[in-house]
């Protein structure tokens, strides 16, 4: 720690090794600030350069004040560099199992619009994010934002999906709208469970376990594809408008429909 990359990011500490990449929090010496600083593993040669290419491209394109913004980008002997924006606050995930927050079916809801925003301004501009989970949802001061675009792909761009893979993998990589919703399906659960407390031994399916609205049962089982999936964005937008109008929707900030 300590040591400078590239004359001018001083790696302050490690934040975590990805699968491609090795992220630290870096302390940018021209401009003064704390930046997010993405190191490519050396083992990872062309896949990984691929990616980081790929994560530049798509956060220099999207400028959205709940994204965040790449500063800069650079090779070092061949090791791809990415400078990106610190996003304070914590992540749902820290939230949830470090500190024990709970969520309300109302408060799930509110969040999952927050996140909609964001999602409809990637979308409309042609990227889907594909790893909607809760390490990649930072909240602060009641804002959610949106972090690693290592998976994310233009909505043109095709993949090939290997036959073997299960079922949940190719709904989560698709290239398609729906593999955020069906994520975002997964992560609404998360928030979900914060508040169940089991009264019987077996485990059971989520719709058995949770005790939930009809209308919050109707968007989950579409979202997560076992009825017939939302094809875009308004339509989800607009079953959870309706939802969130049995307690009265104050102030959430809203995906326009
Ligand atoms: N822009 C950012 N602002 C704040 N924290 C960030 C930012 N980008 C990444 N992080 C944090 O850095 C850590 C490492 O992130 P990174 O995306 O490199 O790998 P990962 O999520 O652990 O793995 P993988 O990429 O394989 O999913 C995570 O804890 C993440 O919350």
């Amino acid at each position: 720690m300590g040591k400078i990359i590239n004359h001018r990011y001083r790696i302050k500490n490690c934040l975590g090794m990805g699968s491609y990449g090795i992220t630290y929090i870096a302390w940018d010496i021209v401009t003064n600030q704390y930046v997010v600083l993405k190191q490519m593993r050396k083992t990872k040669r062309n896949k990984g350069t691929l990616s980081f290419q790929r994560e530049a491209q798509i956060l220099k394109m999207l400028k959205h004040p709940r994204i965040p913004k790449l500063y800069d980008s650079f090779m070092i002997k061949d090791i791809p560099h990415l400078v990106m924006e610190l996003i304070s606050g914590k992540t749902v995930e820290d939230l949830i199992f470090k500190e024990g927050k709970t969520f309300t079916e109302r408060e799930s809801f509110e969040l999952l619009i927050d996140i909609l925003a964001i999602v409809q301004y990637m979308h409309q501009n042609g990227i889907v994010h594909r790893d909607l989970r809760i390490p990649n949802i930072i909240l602060n001061e009641g804002n959610a934002y949106v972090i690693d675009f290592g998976l994310a792909r233009f909505l043109t761009e095709s993949e090939r999906m290997n036959n073997d893979d299960v079922i949940e993998k190719k709904l989560r990589r698709e290239i398609s709208v729906k593999s955020d919703f069906y994520a975002l399906g997964h992560f609404m659960l998360f928030l979900l469970y914060s508040t169940y407390e089991p009264t019987v031994k077996e485990e059971r399916s989520w719709e058995e376990e949770l005790s939930l609205s009809m209308e919050a049962r109707y968007i989950l089982r579409k979202m997560l594809q076992i009825d017939t999936p939302y094809e875009d964005i308004h339509e989800l937008s607009a079953d959870i408008h309706r939802l969130l109008q049995r307690w009265g929707n104050g102030g959430v900030n809203d995906v326009i429909v």
